[in-house]
């Protein structure tokens, strides 16, 4: 083990999902329609309205191009666009068939606003489009009536299909993200979950201390029984830690290096739990078919300084624990006091 011999790695950040395209086509879209509507058919309200639409789906692009988009933003597109698409059969003629780009919202509201938001904002909407019909249709041969029925039919399966749609995206994208931050072997969280750890520590100036956990000659357990006994006995002292320690605050940083943060502590705490954790695997059978095994394990422990970055904090753990090994193994080496 050498100290900085790792964690230098960058790890991006996931961004948030932002609807550039969306607001971009809206703008697009609506312009076109703002200058028909100004010039052609003289319907200034109605202009004028599409025209405010225009500069601010405008401004929301260019806002989620900074990757600054804000959530009232995301909501107030989504209500101008409804607005625009009832307002239009309301101020023009129903026949030209601007209605029929209310078939679309749901999938606005389901990309935008998940199952939940898109199932209630497509029911609401629903009542104002049959309002619309129902006043703006010639009343002959039980027109509005069947006009009624075909929307409501039409939106009803755009709606479920929009649903278990985005509820399987979701799933997904849970499964997905679970899968990420997750240490396939051990089902520990993994480095990309240190990291989002480490973000609200230093957001929030967290009191927190690492303790970084490395199985001694471990290689020769590798070597002497096998890669299979090895994983196992990864599985076991991942187990043993969690006993230790909040299952949320403990990693698996990759080979046999574990971390444990721990926050809200003071520094006699904080050694004597690594003394005590350090006690407890040493006095620890590990079992494996009909083997016995005792294994010891050197920790590393620094204290989150206060605009350290993750690297900072990892390396001064490193070198504690490289000198825990300096001295022999079995031991927990801290700079806390
Ligand atoms: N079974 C198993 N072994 C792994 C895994 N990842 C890394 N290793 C092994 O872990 C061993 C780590 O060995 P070293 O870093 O040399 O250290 P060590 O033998 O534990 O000795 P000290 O750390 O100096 O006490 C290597 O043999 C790696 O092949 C894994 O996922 N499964």
């Amino acid at each position: 083990m050498h100290p900085n011999k790792h964690h230098n790695q960058h790890v991006p950040n996931l961004p948030l999902a932002v609807h550039k395209g969306l607001s971009l086509i809206i703008c697009a879209i609506t312009f076109f329609y703002s200058l028909w509507n100004l010039v052609y058919l003289k319907l200034y309200l109605l202009a004028s309205v599409e025209l405010i639409i225009v500069s601010f789906s405008l401004f929301f692009f260019i806002q989620a191009l900074k990757n600054q988009d804000k959530e009232w933003q995301h909501y107030t597109l989504v209500g101008m666009i409804t607005v625009l698409v009832l307002l239009t059969p309301l101020q023009g003629d129903i026949r030209a068939g601007s209605l029929y780009w209310s078939i679309l919202l749901p999938f606005v509201y389901f990309m935008m606003f998940g199952s939940r938001g898109g199932l209630i904002l497509s029911l609401l909407l629903v009542f104002p489009v049959l309002y619309i019909i129902y006043t703006k249709t010639t009343h002959e041969g039980f027109l509005p009536y069947r006009a009624m029925v075909n929307y409501t039919l039409a939106h009803f399966c755009v709606w479920c299909l929009c649903y278990v749609y985005e509820s399987q995206h979701q799933k997904d994208n849970l499964r997905l993200r679970n899968m990420a931050l997750e240490d396939s072997l051990t089902g520990l969280k993994n480095r990309y979950a240190l990291d989002a750890a480490f973000e609200h520590i230093d957001q929030h100036n967290i009191k927190a201390f690492m303790l970084l956990i490395d199985i001694d000659h471990f290689k020769a357990i590798n070597d002497k029984f096998g890669h299979d006994i090895g994983n196992q006995i990864l599985i076991e002292m991942a187990d043993n830690l969690q006993m230790y320690a909040n299952e949320e605050d403990v990693y698996r940083l990759g080979g046999e290096e574990f971390i444990i943060i721990l926050s809200e502590k003071c520094e006699q705490e904080i050694y004597s739990t690594a003394e005590s954790l350090r006690c407890f695997i040493e006095n620890t059978l590990f079992h494996q078919h009909d083997l016995r095994l005792q294994l010891t394990i050197s920790v590393g422990i620094s204290r989150f300084l206060p605009g350290q970055s993750l690297s900072d904090f990892l390396r001064s753990a490193d070198h504690n624990l490289y000198l825990a090994k300096q001295q022999g193994r079995n031991k927990v080496n801290h700079t806390l006091f």
